[in-house]
């Protein structure tokens, strides 16, 4: 066997790089190949002459000794195919002796017949690396006791994996490379400097440890394989400051050659270095490893390139802002580039191009649960069917990014001038900013783009300077910046030529209030970018992601008034929140309950089991405009409701601001809906003009579908000729109930106690709640009413008009003997008292009264807090369409909110 003997260090260019391990001993065998082992003066020129174990002619130059070694050796063809399969481990994957020897089992499972094994530095070590240079740059003499630790870490990491012959060869071979290392960083402290491919060298090292390392305990898990040092067989040509190209040919001509020397069905290569053609060591730069991978797998041909890495595969979304996001089974190769650009952790597009050429696949999977069978990215082809879950098959993935600015550059003087575009851009060159989007509207009076927030200055200063005469003179108007802006992608090969796509995307976004600034498709149509203010980033990439994934339509919900029907939603909510979840995907997370003196917040969702006992514990004052912020201030929620469970006029005045933020309103308070009439048409035409919805179906006959029967009726050309009905449940409950000698105020009594009544219970008796909700049916048929335009008889005896609510119940009875008398009258000659309402749609007129009926008239036959609504319309002219049930009630009026809510849910996208 050949070697050649440590030297002495003399000189940095002419010293101990000898016996390195990226200079494996050569291990000739008397049968191989023509081996000719030259030396000369080692390092004399430049560090890249050490890469030369490429030919059958070795040189090893030594400033020592100079000789030539020829060995005959037998060629050993290398076999390219389907019998070999690549992967590749990171850092992260090699970072202790478990991971490694973790990762020789998942080498040896693999029943693919050869295997190539790309590894990365074991984690940190890379950073180590790069830290020493720096430290002896600046002539920090602590780079000696950082060189330690990191030879410490690879000897403690090789003690625990192997023991015997390769132990003392691998630390045989770190220990010169420390020695080796430790020249060159002196030298750096020397010169203050160090060359890129010296740094490059340096940094190398970590990769050729952890090779050697994995393949030593492959080998003592009882498995033949070699390691391979890339330097000699991954050539490339430097491109720019940070890429390379390889130079395939010139690398599959020195695998060969490498191959034939160290035929092997398992290799281990170093990821991340190369060559340059001078032999001068080299880096693939970003995302080296993975280049490394896919580089080898295109050069052997292989079957397959597996990424290892720490995730279950690529996501539709960043699972750190969408909580929904699922693994994508396939990623065609242009969908994995676009996901990646947009930040997404995905194979650089770069690093895909050499298995594109031969159409091999590469499968992202995870080293910590191998169960999971990852992401393949391959032809698309390949790919169509396998994501069955997907609704909407054609958008593959979302994906954001931040901290960009707009730049929008506006004028007539723009249209039909050829150059204009060139000189906003060679601009935007000059100060070497990146442009992220582009977007013109074809009327060419404005150009917006995208680029980095920090470049944004330079930019519109360099326009500014640029246009400075066309602004003046008035051709253009403006170069203005919008900051904080992001991009949101969609991304998806199937996306081209499919209608309705880019509707679905901007309909989602629509529906979550969400304003989009800038468009851009390029004809490709594999990627819709649309830039939105920042702040709605999350929010957006969570609406859309829901849209396209049937994923939870998750809804932040703030609760106002947990009185009786507050709640008692709460508990429906309670105990219906898993089923919803499991079965709709509604996730609705209740993140404030608002009484009128204490408040709950959580921003997570409030614990719907103890709420009540922990806004106890850590309630603090109601401040509506706090609870509001908070509730809707949660950017991860893209959809914000509040549900006002008060009687409260004060709260219904928000309803049109919280509208116009693009908050969801949802109540059975009354007071909006039957208040002053200019308010409440100034809130229907706002409402209809966004895509905030206010729902109220509460309001007229608790959980009885009123309002949406009108509004059926009303939506599909029938036209409302008369509604009469008995609109409330108190007063319904007491006139069922008074009679056979019962005492009026009793009955009363009775109705607040059920919960029918209003929280003070004149509102019921003095007509007021019947006309409210005559008002609110006859607005809903388009007449112009206020409360006041509504007659009613007042049953509250004026003498306990002003009383609180305890002395006006507590007095009632002695004004009982009055009514009784009117239901005597009335019973005598074989008539009921019934409470009921009218809206008198042809006559433009409503009306509340107690009236007389027969007792065997439909409004006679109620019982309990039973409402009964009579629609008269043109098609339902000689039988009236009738509604009846109960119409008041703590759980009907909470199941009305709940399904209101629900309603919203679907609106929002859930599945209906
Ligand atoms: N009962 C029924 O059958 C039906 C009721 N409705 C309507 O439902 C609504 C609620 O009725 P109900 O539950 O019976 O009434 P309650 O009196 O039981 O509850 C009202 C709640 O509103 C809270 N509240 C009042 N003012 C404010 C304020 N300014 N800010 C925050 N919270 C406030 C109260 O808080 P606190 O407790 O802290 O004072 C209380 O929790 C009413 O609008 C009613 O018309 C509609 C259809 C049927
Ligand atoms: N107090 C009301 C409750 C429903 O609106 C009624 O009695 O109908
Ligand atoms: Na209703």
């Amino acid at each position: 066997m050949a070697s050649f003997c440590p030297t002495t260090p003399q000189s940095l260019f002419s010293t101990s790089f000898q016996n390195t391990s990226r200079f494996p001993h050569p291990t000739f065998q008397p049968h191989h190949s023509l081996l000719s082992l030259h030396s000369s003066h080692f390092f004399r020129k430049s560090v890249g002459l050490l890469w030369g174990r490429n030919s059958p002619t070795f040189k090893i130059h030594s400033s020592l000794t100079d000789f030539t070694v020829d060995v005959a050796v037998e060629e050993k063809k290398l076999p390219k195919g389907e019998t070999w399969s690549v992967h590749k481990f990171g850092g992260t994957c090699v970072g202790s002796s478990a991971r490694i020897n973790n990762v020789a089992d998942v080498i040896i499972n693999d029943d693919s017949e050869r295997k190539l094994v790309v590894v990365s530095a074991m984690s940190k070590v890379t950073d180590m690396m790069y830290d020493l240079i720096h430290k002896a740059q600046s002539q920090d003499k602590s780079y000696i006791s950082a060189l330690d630790a990191v030879e410490e870490k690879h000897t403690l990491t090789a003690l625990e994996l192997f023991d015997g012959d390769d132990l003392t060869t691998f630390l045989a071979n770190l220990h010169q490379d420390i020695r080796n290392l430790k020249a060159m960083l002196q030298a750096m402290d020397i010169a203050g400097h160090a060359t890129e491919s010296f740094t490059d060298l340096v940094v190398g090292h970590g990769e050729l440890w952890s090779a050697q390392i994995l393949s030593y305990a492959i080998k003592k898990k009882g498995i033949d394989c070699k390691w391979m040092d890339t330097r000699e067989v991954l050539i490339v040509n430097p491109t720019s400051a940070d890429q390379v190209d390889p130079d395939y040919l010139e690398s599959e001509r020195r695998l060969n050659k490498w191959y034939s020397r160290n035929p092997s069905k398992v290799i281990i290569a170093t990821g991340f270095i190369a060559s340059t053609h001078q032999n001068i060591p080299t880096t693939l730069k970003r995302d080296g490893s993975d280049f490394s991978a896919a580089i080898m797998g295109a050069l052997f041909r292989a079957r397959q390139v597996t990424i290892w890495t720490d995730v279950d595969g690529v996501y539709s979304a960043d699972p750190r802002k969408v909580s929904d996001a699922v693994i994508l089974k396939t990623l065609s190769y242009r969908e994995a580039s676009e996901m990646s650009y947009f930040g997404a952790n995905v194979l650089h597009p770069r690093t895909i191009s050499p298995v594109i050429r031969y159409g091999i696949p590469v499968i992202i999977r995870n080293i910590f649960n191998t169960s999971a069978p990852g992401t393949k990215v391959c032809h698309p082809s390949t790919t169509e069917n396998e994501d069955k879950k997907i609704l909407i098959n054609y958008v593959k993935g979302f994906t954001t990014i931040d901290n960009l600015a707009l730049v929008n550059v506006e004028g007539t003087g723009m249209a039909g001038v050829p150059g204009t575009a060139s000189t906003i851009f060679r601009a935007v060159k000059e100060v070497g900013a990146n442009v992220i989007m582009i977007s013109q509207a074809s009327s060419e009076h404005s150009i917006c783009f995208a680029v980095p927030e920090k470049e944004v200055k330079a930019v519109a200063e360099a326009l500014q300077s640029m246009f400075q005469n066309a602004l003046y003179a008035g051709r253009l108007s403006q170069v203005a910046v919008i900051p904080n802006c992001s991009i949101l992608a969609a991304v998806g090969q199937k996306m081209a030529s499919t209608p309705g796509v880019s509707a679905t995307l901007f309909n989602a976004l629509a529906k979550a209030n969400i304003n989009i600034l800038a468009i851009a498709q390029g004809c490709s149509e594999y990627n819709v970018s649309v830039v939105l203010k920042r702040e709605d980033s999350i929010k957006a990439l969570r609406a859309v992601h829901s849209r396209f994934y049937n994923s939870n339509t998750t809804i932040a919900m703030g609760i106002i008034g947990p009185g009786l029907i507050g709640s008692t939603l709460i508990d429906q909510l309670r105990d219906q929140a898993a089923t919803l979840k499991e079965e709709s995907n509604i996730d609705l997370r209740v993140m404030g309950i608002m009484g009128s003196k204490s408040m709950l917040l959580d921003d997570s969702g409030i614990d719907l089991v103890k709420w009540s006992e922990i806004r106890e514990e850590k309630g603090e004052v109601t401040d509506l405009e706090k609870f509001v912020q908070h509730v809707h201030g949660n950017h991860f929620i893209p959809n914000t409701v509040l549900v006002d469970c008060t009687a409260d006029s004060g709260v219904a005045s928000h309803y049109n601001d919280w509208l116009r933020k693009g908050i969801h309103v949802i109540t059975p308070n009354k007071k909006a809906n039957s208040g002053p009439l200019n308010e409440y048409l100034r809130l229907r035409v706002l409402q209809r003009q966004s895509y905030t919805h206010y729902f109220y179906e509460a309001t007229v006959g608790a959980g009885l579908p009123i309002i949406s029967t009108l509004r059926g009726l009303l939506e599909t050309g029938d036209k409302i000729l008369q509604i009469e009905g008995i609109f409330s449940g108190t007063l319904s409950y007491i006139f069922n109930n008074f009679k056979d000698g019962r005492v009026f105020s009793e009955v009363v009594a009775e109705a607040k106690e059920a919960g029918y009544t209003e929280p003070d219970p004149r509102d019921d008796l003095s007509g007021t709640d019947v006309a409210r909700k005559v008002i609110i049916l006859a607005r809903e048929s388009g007449l112009k009413l206020e409360l006041s335009d509504v007659p009613v008889e007042n049953l509250v005896p004026e003498q306990l008009a002003s009383a609180s609510v305890q002395d006006f119940l507590q007095n009632l009875p002695k004004f009982d003997k009055e009514i009784s008398k009117r239901q005597e009258e009335a019973d005598t000659a074989g008539e009921v008292l019934r409470y009921v309402g009218v809206v008198d749609v042809a006559n433009e007129k409503g009306s509340v009264e107690l009236r007389r009926y027969k007792k065997d008239h439909p409004f006679a036959q109620l019982s309990g807090s039973d409402n009964i609504i009579a629609f008269t319309t043109r098609r339902y002219r000689d039988q009236p369409l009738i509604v009846r049930g109960p119409g008041a009630g703590a759980q009907v009026t909470a199941g009305g909110v709940f399904s209101d809510i629900l309603r919203l849910a679907s609106y929002l996208g859930a599945p209906s």
